[in-house]
């Protein structure tokens, strides 16, 4: 199949496809599934391209894959681990089988733990020893952080409860920015960790505890955790009815959805939290059920696989025109880059093809004043993805949506139309002439038949954000099903855990340089000299 791709690329690589995208392509090449339209007719998928790509879907089994993730399979095979966060937006309770049990109860209990817990912080009904909650500081990292720190901001019309922070970095800058703008006795901390052992979050925990201390006498009753490790959060001193359970076929960079969405459901309220998982849940029946070909994950699934490994473009940029996304890169970061960075595939045989691709991306129209100099005129190719929506939330300026729109539809036109030399040379024959004109006008020639595609939809809701975040989900699934991949492991975050946890006591000045090597030996020394 990836022979025959590449073979078919060769076929269209030179054509202009600004020539090929009138009404009929625009309609065969986009598709609408609930609130969302993807386009992807601005790139050079023709349809025997596209009918190649999802023959590459057939073959590769992501049909029985899809089926056995759903049905709670240890689809994750190196950690013999099922792969269940579409269950903790599974309102409905259908039964979901792990090992012969229904998770569904427990995951429906924890919900309605979680939504009460919310609503009386909200309420007031729950306080710190200074009364109303004012502030709720989520420590976490990874998983544990990006979601609800993505969600919060993206979701910031919605936002009417106490303000939220994300406390991350080791780096001691993070938290003492943060706990410097809240008041000790009417902070919430909610400790945010799967397994309960990640040294950054227990440092931070530990710090806000002390910090907490100093204050509040009971610091333990303005504290929270949500793990999966009860006996942890119990050894740390949280009550076990501020401590939010979930299971380990909740991977962390899928965990939003259940109790690592604490703070976003303070922030927004627990039906409009109930809103974003029913998005969600919209999305995975849809992915569940549409053919491939009209399957909204599938298809950006399958026109990534075509940049990344069919045509070689190393990175993607994801640019939302909706600055409310502004963490949505990071998010994404981490949710493809940790799930299908990997070059062994589940068999334990080398890939033979590209893992997946380097995101990146700001919002518009932030970037185009800054990086998209490189994606118009580069010599790399980098396709983009644009998200839009029709309505902002600020009804009374209208007008500046309205440019935030024109400028999104304006970057993918240029993208694909380009501009030619003879354009160019007409553009400057005012000011130039002879060589000088022809110097001046390559300088403006820009390329064009640059890929991209864009997602569009109403408004960024809560509902319209579940959809959003589980087609990227689904689409990771996809491409690491066809890529051979364990989507769900992240083995290769280890070795530098070991080797910070073995440097820590050369760099206190407890243990010498003698094992490390000349370059790590020489910079120890250089900030030891500095005063480390
Ligand atoms: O939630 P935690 O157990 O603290 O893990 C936080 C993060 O750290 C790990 O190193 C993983 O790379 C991430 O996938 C995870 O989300």
């Amino acid at each position: 199949m990836w022979n025959a791709l590449k073979k078919h690329h060769a076929t269209v690589a030179d054509r202009k496809f600004i020539e090929l995208v009138d009404a009929d392509r625009a309609n065969d090449f986009s598709v609408i599934a609930s609130d969302m339209r993807l386009d992807y007719a601005k790139t050079n998928i023709d349809k025997t391209g596209r009918d190649l790509l999802i023959d590459l879907l057939e073959t590769a089994g992501v049909t029985a894959k899809r089926d056995a993730m759903f049905a709670g399979e240890a689809i994750n095979e190196t950690e013999g681990r099922a792969v269940l966060h579409t269950a903790l937006r599974n309102l409905d309770g259908d039964a979901v089988m792990v090992n012969g049990k229904d998770v569904m109860p427990d995951v429906l209990r924890t919900l309605a733990n979680m939504s009460a817990f919310a609503e009386d912080v909200r309420s007031g009904a729950f306080t710190g020893q200074g009364g109303k909650i004012t502030d709720v500081v989520n420590i976490g990292i990874g998983g544990s952080d990006l979601g609800p720190a993505m969600a919060v901001n993206a979701l910031a019309p919605y936002h009417n409860e106490p303000r939220c922070h994300f406390v991350s970095n080791v780096d001691p800058a993070d938290i003492a920015g943060v706990l410097r703008t809240c008041d000790p006795a009417t902070t919430l901390v909610i400790v945010a960790s799967k397994t309960f052992t990640t040294i950054e979050t227990m440092t931070n925990a530990r710090t806000a505890q002390a910090w907490m201390a100093e204050v509040v006498t009971d610091t333990g009753a303005q504290f929270a955790a949500l793990s999966t490790a009860e006996d942890k959060t119990a050894a740390f001193g949280i009550a076990p009815e501020r401590v939010f359970g979930f299971e380990d076929w909740v991977g962390g960079r899928y965990s939003l959805w259940g109790p690592i969405g604490l703070s976003l459901m303070i922030a927004i309220g627990a039906d409009a939290f109930k809103s974003f998982l029913r998005g969600a849940q919209a999305m995975d029946v849809h992915f569940k059920s549409a053919d491939w070909s009209e399957n909204l994950p599938a298809l950006l699934a399958v026109v990534g696989i075509w940049h990344n490994q069919i045509c070689g473009y190393a990175t993607r940029a994801v640019l939302p025109y909706d600055n409310n996304l502004n963490r949505l890169p990071a998010y994404l970061q981490q949710l493809e880059m940790e799930s299908n960075g990997k070059g062994v595939s589940m068999d334990g045989a080398d890939l033979t093809v590209n893992s997946g691709p380097v995101v990146w991306g700001e919002p518009g129209t932030n970037g185009q004043h800054a990086f998209y100099q490189l994606i118009h005129q580069g010599t790399r190719v980098v396709p983009c993805e644009f998200l839009v929506a029709a309505r902002g939330h600020e009804d009374d300026l209208h007008h500046q949506h309205q440019l935030l729109v024109a400028n999104c539809l304006a970057q993918s036109e240029a993208l694909m139309t380009g501009r030619t030399l003879d354009e160019a040379r007409a553009k400057v024959a005012v000011k130039f002439d002879g060589d000088e004109l022809e110097r001046q006008a390559k300088h403006r020639v820009f390329p064009g038949n640059r890929p991209s595609v864009t997602i569009a939809y109403p408004q960024m809701t809560p509902f319209v954000l579940g959809q959003l975040i589980a087609l990227y989900e689904h689409r990771v699934f996809v491409e690491g099903v066809v890529l051979g991949i364990n989507s769900y492991d992240q083995w290769g975050v280890e070795l530098g855990k070991e080797l910070a946890t073995a440097l820590q006591p050369v760099v206190e000045g407890t243990a010498g340089t003698d094992n490390k090597d000349g370059s790590t030996a020489a910079l120890v020394d250089f900030l030891q000299k500095h005063g480390v």
